[in-house]
């Protein structure tokens, strides 16, 4: 398994946030993490990525104990894209993504040949190197958000958690991003809030509701009319089209 979590327990002053979870990711599998607003997604994304520590419980990822593990290294291996992420100096879209290079350069040396590779390889799944030298603060919400994922992409990473990573695009970039995540050769743990784009591009789903594992599996075990109803109080209809494994929900109106 790639990523590992044991039993995490997070929260505020009484409020339990995340508790309980256990779950694991296999080498290359795509997770999807759904849930209601509030239920601990971005919460659960956090402590998977060290950058909360847990009350109780551990994260292992690649055989590793984050809670072991330096932050330089942590980053040479994963990538985190976090919900509305911004940055208030002055840069171009290109020096955001010469970011995602930082854990895997030494203090002493200079920019590299495969640093500027791989910023150039990162711009191109997004649909932004035309714009590389635009500056960030101009860019339109979908555009930074596609900004931000080159940036992960830049770090080589080899785990990569991704907050909402759909938020602000539009349909096509959505099926894109979605698309090259899956094909890339990593593992992803990604939440989503649009449930027939997590039944498309996820090989499983974990499903959190008030904090804890409500369900897990694939998306054709997890997204049923049942769950559908307990756990984010919509009725909907579930078929299978072509695609064998591969739910598509209908939501019904009021
Ligand atoms: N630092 C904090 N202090 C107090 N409450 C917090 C803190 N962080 C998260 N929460 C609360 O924990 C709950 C879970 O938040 P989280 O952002 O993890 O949910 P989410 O599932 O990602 O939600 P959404 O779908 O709305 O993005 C929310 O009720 C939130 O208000």
């Amino acid at each position: 398994m790639t990523v590992i979590a044991q039993n995490l327990v997070w929260g505020v002053r009484r409020k339990t946030i995340v508790n309980d979870v256990s779950l694991d990711v296999a080498e290359g599998e795509t997770l999807g993490l759904i849930g209601p607003n509030g239920s601990g997604k971005s919460s659960l994304l956090r402590l998977l990525s060290g950058l909360k520590a847990p009350q109780s419980g551990r994260v292992e990822i690649l055989g590793q104990d984050i809670a072991g593990m330096s932050r330089k290294v942590m980053a040479r291996q994963v990538a985190f894209v976090q919900q509305n992420a911004t940055t208030d100096t002055i840069v171009s879209v290109r020096d955001v993504v010469r970011l995602g290079r930082t854990p895997h350069r030494s203090a002493l040396a200079g920019w590299t040949a495969a640093d500027e590779a791989a910023v150039s390889t990162a711009l191109g799944p997004v649909d932004m190197a035309d714009l590389r030298a635009q500056a960030w603060q101009t860019l339109s919400g979908g555009e930074r958000q596609r900004v931000h994922i080159a940036r992960a992409l830049a770090q080589s990473p080899r785990v990569m958690f991704l907050d909402e990573p759909t938020n602000h695009l539009d349909i096509h970039h959505q099926i894109e991003i979605l698309r090259m995540v899956r094909r890339l050769d990593l593992t992803s743990i990604i939440a989503l809030h649009d449930l027939n784009l997590a039944a498309m591009f996820c090989d499983r789903i974990v499903v959190l509701q008030a904090g804890t594992v409500a369900a897990c599996g694939t998306p054709a075990e997890v997204l049923t009319q049942t769950l559908l109803r307990k756990v984010f109080r919509v009725e909907a209809e579930v078929s299978f089209g072509p695609e064998p494994g591969q739910p598509h929900i209908r939501f019904s109106g009021v």
